[in-house]
């Protein structure tokens, strides 16, 4: 039995449970493209993320200082990128790591988002700041490492931000599929599902891009499904190649990292294209796009 003490005495405590919270509640599939045929396109600022177009985010992978962020927003911008990214709370595997700036890492990206026109996606990674990303950020990032945290999903779910959700180290499409559920049963329609890589015995790229899981999500799913090459193959050189298989396959866009000097960058510089390979990047995307009757 419960006790606590209340003015000195012990006293027995029986914890009152909610009956409502122990009913089973019949599953709703509000991903599922069974029950919702035709595509959702999901709104950041001004660009539709599922309409059509093959939609290009990108931006360092840390917000590191006010040049750094407007320098490398301003090529985005001038390559033809549609939305900035930038890392202001970073995951990072150790602790010694750059952690990320945090509020003045959303101060910088709204000076850059400013500077160029751009909405911004940056990532979320703890509930209590929820608040300040709401305020600030136009799309909210649920990385890889927080795709099954239940309680982050459902407080996003109940956010009335686009949510760009992506996919974890290890995590299959039904996981994948069930952690969007999360967000869309919270009332949270807008959600962008993004591809980045899965853990394999392979260690020639730093995770092994899975691309076929763009049609097998297309026909699961509604929600629109991009990728981000950066994080897949973890070595620049790589990055264009699979950036173009993902518009091949007919991913909805993509998230590739850009940093004005990838050199210097305080994290993932070496996957981290430079402003001129971009800008190659994005001409070669065009001339594709072209040819599969979609724009950029
Ligand atoms: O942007 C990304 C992550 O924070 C980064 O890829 C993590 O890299 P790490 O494992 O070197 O910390
Ligand atoms: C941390 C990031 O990626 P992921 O969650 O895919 O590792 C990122 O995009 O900044």
């Amino acid at each position: 039995m419960l006790a606590a003490k209340i003015n000195g005495t012990e006293q027995a405590m029986t914890p009152v449970i909610d009956p409502e919270a122990c009913k089973p509640r019949a599953p709703r599939k509000l991903h599922a493209r069974e029950q919702h045929p035709e595509d959702t396109v999901v709104r950041v600022g001004d660009v539709a993320i599922g309409g059509g177009a093959f939609v290009v985010i990108a931006g360092p992978c840390s917000v590191e200082s006010e040049e750094q962020m407007v320098e490398t927003a301003q090529a985005v911008r001038q390559g033809g990128g549609a939305i900035l990214r930038g890392g202001a709370y970073k995951p990072r595997t150790s602790p010694y790591s750059f952690q990320g700036l945090g509020p003045n890492g959303l101060t910088l990206l709204g000076l850059a988002g400013k500077a160029t026109g751009l909405p911004y996606v940056t990532e979320l990674m703890d509930a209590e700041d929820l608040p300040l990303l709401e305020e600030q950020a136009d799309m909210i990032q649920i990385g890889a490492r927080n795709i099954q945290n239940f309680s982050l999903l459902k407080k996003v779910g109940r956010s009335s931000k686009p949510v760009l959700l992506k996919r974890g180290l290890m995590t299959t499409v039904d996981e994948l599929l069930m952690s969007a559920e999360y967000i869309l049963d919270g009332g949270n329609q807008s959600v962008v599902l993004c591809e980045r890589g899965i853990r394999t015995f392979e260690t020639a790229t730093r995770n092994t891009l899975d691309l076929s899981v763009v049609p097998v999500l297309k026909e699961r799913t509604h929600l629109p499904v991009i990728v981000d090459p950066s994080h897949a193959v973890g070595k620049r050189r790589y990055v264009a190649p699979m950036a173009k298989a993902a518009l091949a396959v007919g991913a909805d866009g993509i998230m590739v990292e850009v940093h004005c000097r990838p050199e210097a960058a305080l994290c993932d510089g070496e996957q981290s294209l430079h402003p001129s390979e971009f800008a190659e990047l994005m001409a070669q995307l065009r001339g594709m796009a072209a040819m599969c009757g979609r724009t950029i």
